[in-house]
Order: structure tokens, then C-alpha cells, then sequence
């Protein structure tokens, strides 16, 4: 079976051909480069425009058969660059007389690594120019685990660049000026999985206004990002229980993002798989690559339902090309646990958690993050304690070693013990810590603690937690707990819909209301 592929979402206009008996790709590509500034939707649609015919030619020169269906990108991306790519298409589907496909150009970036890598049902991390989201795979789709609140993160790396005045896109440019930079401190933003970058942003354009050297600027924005996203890795990786790692997008070409990666899973046993350079960046080889399989599953268009949407969300897309029985693991676990930032032992009636050093993490970030969020997970165990929400009591902590020691809760996660009485009770602890000024920053399930007898739900793991009197960050802990019920639970909705009821009965209105609006946030600027 032989499939043509066309992307052209923003700023790569290409084409490719996927031969899959010899599972061969082949790829033409042509880059749109602004002469200033960023992507301008209308010349990044001229360059389409003018060279999609040419690298589609290219590729129909090389390849020796027949094409069984054409592939495009329907989204997400820009709308007038989308239009022609589905023009395109459409017409190379009519002239071959083949079935067309549809491709979420997300999905494409982390199928190509899993294609590649072989690996069975693995954790995707998507860091891409307009993107930055964890996937993994449940019950028919591609869930979202934890994205970013704000922009992509090459997009978020491009605005630096671009107030500095260098050329689009500024991705290598950052990674090449670090090499010769040094560690400055700067805003480090992770909730759960989720994370954000306007902060740091904001941070490193003042820094360089400020006679900071670029290079340490560049290097230091790279130590913190690339951590924040390799530490949301490891907590998707240590929530679903997977121990396959794929990286994707145009970001993952960045050397020491991929070293930050490696050294995570190598610490912790897992996994770790990045695709070559041509197939991270946008290209049409991994439109193809799914289009193959989505054609072999008989997932294909009529012309009339073509139309592309530059808001495509890859939890959208009904995965037709994988069985019932895929999912991303959920292991039984035993003995000592390594959840994202710690160790965890077990000792009759105390728990010893351990925030060792990782590896992957600057030696002085790392440093600052081990204390203080030991400080602050023992200080805000023990604020809620006394708010009148069930957690271990705090017997010792050695902040120097960075290690708490805590009485021991409940005989199960909830991730293994999933009710709708329990994750009703999971609504009201958030509304009481709410009212108390503070926010778990973490609150997934395996974070709950629950009993088999008094049916008591504990929270634990209060080490991302911190005071606000804002709304949002009352909305967004909510939200954190709503995407790991969505990870974790064969039916979520029930669930979902009991957090919101035990929140209302105690907590404020404002916030779920807050919470609506959160998760309609399409968040592809
Ligand atoms: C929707 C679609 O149009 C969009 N595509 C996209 O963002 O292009 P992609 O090729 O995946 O990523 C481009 C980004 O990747 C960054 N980039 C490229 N090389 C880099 C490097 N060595 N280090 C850091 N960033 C790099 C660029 O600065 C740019 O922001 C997406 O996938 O989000
Ligand atoms: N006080 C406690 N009593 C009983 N079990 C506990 C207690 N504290 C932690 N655990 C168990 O240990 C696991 C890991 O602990 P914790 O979440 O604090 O570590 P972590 O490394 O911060 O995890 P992550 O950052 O991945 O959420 C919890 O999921 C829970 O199963
Ligand atoms: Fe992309």
C-alpha cells in the first residue's frame, strides 16, 4: 500500500509518499521563512499556495507504482494555509481517483514516534511550535494528560527571539547561544501536568532589557523549560504506569531537551524514544505514516465532509486504527514508589518520602526546587489538617536532605479504588483548602489516599501547593483533577460530574464556573 501525505498547517509546505511494505518514507519539503518577525498567516498561505504543487510533483516523480489514498493535514493549524492544503488534496485525490484521509496533525506528530519506535502504548510528549501536550491512549482516543495553559512552546521560544530581534524561528538560535551560558534563576510553572510559560517569558525579555548576557538568558531559558516539561513527563509516565516515553514536534529537535528525556527514564527504568530530525519537525511523512493506518482501518473522507478546522484538538479524533485492548498501561505497583519527584517508602505506620536529585535538572534549580517544595509540602499538609480535610500528619522533616517524614493514610489510591462517593469528597476537600487560601497544585489520583472501612478520602502530596486568593488557580486545580479522572478511568463522566457537585456543596460557585471556561479554552495561539 502506497500513501501520498500533504502537510502545510503553518510554515512547512510538503509532501511524501508512505510505502508500507517496505515501510519506506520519502519526503519534499519546502520551509516558508519570514523575512521579519513571526508567521504571517496570509505569506505563510502564499507559500503554500506556491509551493505545494511543486514538492507534490517532486515526490510523484520518485515514487514507482500505484497511490492508494492521499493524506492531508486537516487541522489544528492556520485556517488560510489549512484551505489550500484541503484544495489540494481533494483535487489529488480526484485526479489519482483514490479515497481521501484526514489527519489531525497532532495525532501525526506522536503516531510517527510511536510507529518508529515500536513501543506499544507509550506516553507521548508533543513539543511543537503552537503545542505542548501529553498524551496517552484510553478507551478509543488520545487523551489529554496535561498541555500547556498558554502558548505552544516554540512559540513561547520564538517571542524571545523575536524581541531580541533575531530571525524566525529562534528554536536553534536559543540552543545554540545556551551553549556558551550560564544559570540564572527564573519562574518555574508546572500544576499536575499542566504548565505555562508567560511567566518566564515575561521574565527573560526583562532579564535581557536588563543587560543580562543573551547567552545566559537562552541557556537558562532552556534549564528551566525543558525541566518543566521533562517533570510533567515523569508524572504522566508515574500516574498512568507506563514505561514507554515518544517524543514529537519541532521542539524535540533541540539536543538538550532530548538528553533531559533520556536521563528521566533512564533514572527511572522507562523507556525513551525521539524520531530522526525529519520526522519531528512538520513534515508530511508523518501524515502519510497515519494515513496509512487510518486508510487501512477504512477511516476515509467523502469530499463533502472534507473541510479542514484549525482548532482540531487531537482528543477529538476517534482512534479507528487501534484495538480496544491498548490502552496505556496502569500498573499494579509495590513495594517503594517513585512518583515524579520523590521515593516513597513504606514502614508500618510511616511513610518516608525522599525528594531525591534528578539528574536531568540543573544542579541549582534542582536544588531550589527540592527545598522548597519540601517546605512547602509540610506546612500545606498540615494548613489542611487543620481546615478539617483529612491528611497524614507530619512526624519529621529534614529539609537538608529534603525528606518528610508521614504517618501513614488509607490502604489504596484512589486511582485503584474509584467511586463516585469518594471523588464527591475529593470536590470538598479542594472547596475547604480553597476557602483556606491555598491550592493542592496537584491533586490526581493517586494523590488521594482512600480506606476500605470508614470510606475516609485523604489528600497527600501537597508539594506544588501554594497561597493565592485567585479564582483561576482554584479553577485550575479543579481542572488538574478532572484530566487525571480523564487518564485514569474507564468511564470519567460520573466521576467528573461528582468532584463538581461535592465542590458546589461547600466551595464557591465562581470557581466551577471559572472552570467551564478553562476547559473551553482552545489553547492554540
Ligand atoms: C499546528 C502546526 O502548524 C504546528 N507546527 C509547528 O509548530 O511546527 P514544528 O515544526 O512542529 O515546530 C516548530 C518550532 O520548533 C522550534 N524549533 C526548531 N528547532 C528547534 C531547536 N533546535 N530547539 C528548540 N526549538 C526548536 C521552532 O523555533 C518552532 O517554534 C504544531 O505542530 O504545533
Ligand atoms: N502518607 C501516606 N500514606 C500512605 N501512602 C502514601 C502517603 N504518602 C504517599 N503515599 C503513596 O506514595 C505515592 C507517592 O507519593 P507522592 O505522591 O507524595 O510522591 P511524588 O513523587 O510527589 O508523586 P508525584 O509528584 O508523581 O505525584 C502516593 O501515590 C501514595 O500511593
Ligand atoms: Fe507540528
Amino acid at each position: 500500500m502506497r500513501v501520498l501525505g500533504v502537510e502545510g498547517t503553518a510554515w512547512c509546505a510538503s509532501a511524501a509518499c508512505y510505502d508500507a511494505e517496505a515501510d519506506a518514507v520519502l519526503i519534499e519539503s519546502d520551509a516558508y521563512e519570514p523575512e521579519s518577525g513571526g508567521i504571517h498567516p496570509r505569506e505563510a498561505a502564499e507559500h503554500m499556495q506556491a509551493a505545494l504543487p511543486a514538492v507534490v510533483e517532486r515526490v510523484l516523480a520518485q515514487v514507482d507504482g500505484p497511490i492508494d489514498a492521499v493524506a492531508f493535514s486537516r487541522g489544528p493549524g492556520l485556517g488560510p494555509c489549512l484551505r489550500i492544503v484541503g484544495t489540494t488534496a481533494r483535487a489529488l485525490a480526484g485526479s489519482l481517483d483514490v479515497p481521501l484521509v484526514g489527519v489531525n496533525h497532532m495525532v501525526a506528530h506522536l503516531e510517527i514516534g510511536r510507529h518508529r519506535s515500536g513501543f506499544s502504548s507509550p506516553v507521548c510528549l508533543n513539543a511543537s511550535g503552537a503545542n505542548a501536550h501529553l498524551l496517552g491512549y484510553r478507551d478509543g482516543r488520545y487523551r489529554v494528560l496535561g498541555e500547556t495553559m498558554d502558548t505552544g512552546v516554540g512559540n513561547a521560544i520564538d517571542k524571545f527571539t523575536r524581541h531580541v530581534g533575531w530571525s524566525h524561528p529562534g528554536g536553534p538560535k536559543v540552543e545554540a547561544h545556551a551553549e556558551d551560558g550560564e544559570f540564572v534563576d527564573m519562574p518555574y510553572v508546572v500544576k499536575g501536568m499542566d504548565f505555562s510559560f508567560s511567566g518566564i517569558m515575561s521574565a527573560a525579555k526583562q532579564a535581557y532589557d536588563e543587560g543580562t548576557p543573551v547567552e545566559d538568558v537562552c541557556f537558562s531559558l532552556q534549564e528551566h523549560i525543558f525541566a518543566m516539561l521533562t517533570e510533567v513527563s515523569e508524572r504522566a509516565l508515574s500516574l498512568t504506569g507506563s514505561d514507554e516515553l515518544v517524543l514529537g514536534g519541532g521542539v524535540g529537535q533541540n539536543a538538550r531537551l532530548r538528553e533531559m528525556l533520556e536521563a528521566m527514564c533512564e533514572q527511572r527504568g522507562a523507556d525513551f524514544f525521539a524520531p530522526e530530525p525529519r520526522f519531528l519537525r512538520d513534515n508530511a511523512g508523518m501524515i502519510a505514516v497515519l494515513g496509512a493506518k487510518m486508510y487501512a482501518a477504512d477511516d476515509t473522507l467523502a469530499v463533502s465532509d472534507s473541510g479542514v478546522d484549525p482548532n482540531f484538538r487531537p482528543d477529538e479524533v476517534p482512534v479507528t486504527w487501534r484495538g480496544d485492548d491498548e490502552d496505556v498501561a496502569i500498573a499494579p505497583e509495590s513495594g517503594p514508589v517513585r512518583g515524579a519527584e520523590a521515593v516513597v517508602e513504606f514502614d508500618d505506620d510511616h511513610v518516608t518520602k525522599r525528594r531525591l536529585p534528578k539528574t536531568y535538572r540543573h544542579p541549582e534549580l534542582d536544588a531550589t526546587l527540592r527545598r522548597d517544595r519540601t517546605v512547602q509540602e509540610a506546612r500545606l499538609t498540615s494548613l489542611a489538617r487543620r481546615a478539617g480535610v483529612p491528611t497524614p500528619v507530619v512526624r519529621d522533616i529534614d529539609v537538608r536532605s529534603a525528606t518528610i517524614e508521614f504517618e501513614h493514610v488509607g490502604t489504596a489510591d484512589l486511582r485503584d479504588g474509584l467511586s463516585t462517593a469518594r471523588v464527591r469528597d475529593v470536590g470538598r476537600h479542594l472547596a475547604t483548602i480553597h476557602d483556606a487560601g491555598f491550592v493542592h497544585g496537584d491533586p490526581t489520583t493517586r494523590n488521594v489516599r482512600v480506606a476500605g472501612d470508614d470510606d475516609r478520602t485523604y489528600l497527600v502530596d501537597f508539594g506544588l501547593g501554594y497561597h493565592t486568593d485567585h479564582v483561576e488557580d482554584y479553577a485550575m486545580d479543579l481542572h488538574v483533577f478532572d484530566q487525571s479522572l480523564v487518564g485514569t478511568a474507564d468511564a470519567p463522566d460520573e466521576l467528573r460530574a461528582a468532584v463538581r457537585d461535592g465542590y458546589r456543596a461547600v466551595g464557591d460557585g465562581a470557581v466551577l464556573t471559572r472552570l467551564q471556561d478553562v476547559e473551553g479554552r482552545g489553547r492554540y495561539r
